[in-house]
């Protein structure tokens, strides 16, 4: 005689009422209950990301394709969100609303709000995905689909980002071996700065990895792009915003394909021939000089202003004079055609670098800003 009774026992005609355990009917039902409450929970978590980042690409980035992939991502996602999912709802019951975790709260800038929502909804992408093999398999294919989608979203978008970012920076700061170099750094980004390369032509790869990871960081706070010079390697390591490349350094075309097309490329160029390689070789921007001898670079002769007006007319990607530039001489530069420059010393030597961004800056800006195009 079975005396054990049941939440979903039912009453048994046959059996003139004796309880009978359905235990095997009773335990699926339950678990497909489950089922649902986890896929509930996490098209929710995705649309919500989606959203999140579908607000900015509309009004910060004020770019439609993307807002309309992360609406089409959104629609399709509801397509899958039936009533006998939602019905599976249990909020009060769920203790998931009361577990926070830190890093929830830590959000510096654009960028990490971005990633942090992307890293959300790829993971509820695979949770939908795992789960749905229980329900659908229909659904758990097209979860599978959608989360490839929102990686190519996630890179494009990021991608576009960092170009937007170099297309709209005037200066550039390249830093030398300091013993302030993060205080420096962190000075000039207070005053505006949104460039930073690391540059260190003889520190151990271990001290270049270490500086590198802590000024990634900084820029990652600020906002600003971070690139790392000569050393495709370094760059990747720290997921650099991109390297910068010599005449001397691996080619263009190589760096590419080890750092794919998101990453910035930049190459140093002293003449039109240079240039010219440059933007075949699908250069991301060019460094345009020295337009004055510099101790940072002894033995590399200037080429003098000339090149410089000679980029202004020529050259269709973002370029920076470089080599010597400071604010005594910055408006030479300027009314020879640089919308654009980079430092080293003028930086890194001053005893106020918040104000000299800011003068430099300022200098630059008053380049009306329908000069600097996309
Ligand atoms: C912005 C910018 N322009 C030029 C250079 C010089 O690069 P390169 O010729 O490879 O010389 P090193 O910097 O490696 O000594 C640069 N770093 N940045
Ligand atoms: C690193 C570098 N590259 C140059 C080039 O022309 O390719 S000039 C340069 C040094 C620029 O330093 P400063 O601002 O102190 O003169
Ligand atoms: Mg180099």
């Amino acid at each position: 005689m079975v005396t054990k009774t049941y939440d979903n026992s039912h009453f048994d005609e046959s059996t003139n009422g004796v309880v009978v355990m359905v235990e095997p009917y009773s335990q699926k039902q339950q678990i497909q209950q489950v089922v649902y409450r986890i896929l509930d929970a996490n098209l929710d978590r995705a649309r919500e990301g989606l959203r999140i980042i579908e607000e900015w690409c509309r009004f910060g980035l004020n770019n439609a394709q993307f807002a309309l992939e992360c609406k089409r991502l959104r629609q399709e996602l509801a397509k899958w969100h039936t009533p006998e999912l939602r019905a599976a709802r249990d909020t009060p019951g769920d203790p998931g609303t009361e577990l926070t975790h830190p890093q929830e709260e830590e959000r510096v800038s654009i960028k990490s709000v971005l990633q942090a929502n992307f890293c959300r909804i790829e993971e509820a992408l695979r949770v939908l995905e795992e789960y749905s093999k229980l329900h659908q398999q229909s659904m758990a294919k097209a979860c599978k689909q959608m989360r490839y989608q929102v990686y190519t979203l996630e890179s494009n978008l990021m991608g576009y980002q960092r170009h937007q970012l170099l297309w709209r920076s005037r200066l550039y700061l390249v830093t030398s071996p300091s013993e302030n170099l993060l205080n420096n750094v962190e000075a000039a980004l207070k005053g505006g700065l949104t460039l930073v390369q690391y540059r260190d032509k003889n520190a151990d790869d271990s001290l270049r990895l270490e500086q590198a990871k802590k000024l990634r960081q900084l820029c990652h706070i600020y906002g600003a792009l971070f690139i790392i010079n000569d050393r495709v390697d370094l760059a990747l390591a720290v997921d650099a915003d991109g390297v910068h490349l010599g005449q001397q350094d691996m080619s263009v075309t190589v760096a590419r394909q080890l750092l794919g097309s998101q990453r910035i490329i930049g190459l140093s160029t002293t003449n039109a021939e240079e240039m010219q390689r440059a933007l075949t070789e699908g250069a991301d921007y060019i460094g345009v000089g020295p337009v004055y001898e510099t101790p940072t670079k002894v033995g590399k002769a200037a080429t003098g202003l000339e090149y410089v007006s000679y980029a202004a007319k020529n050259c269709s990607i973002p370029w920076f004079a470089i080599g010597g530039i400071d604010a005594n001489n910055i408006n030479d530069v300027i009314d020879a055609g640089a919308e654009r420059i980079a430092v080293v010393r003028s930086l890194m030597q001053a005893e106020q670098p918040t104000l000299v961004t800011q003068y430099l800056l300022s200098q630059l800006n008053r380049i009306k800003p329908e000069v600097i195009s996309h």
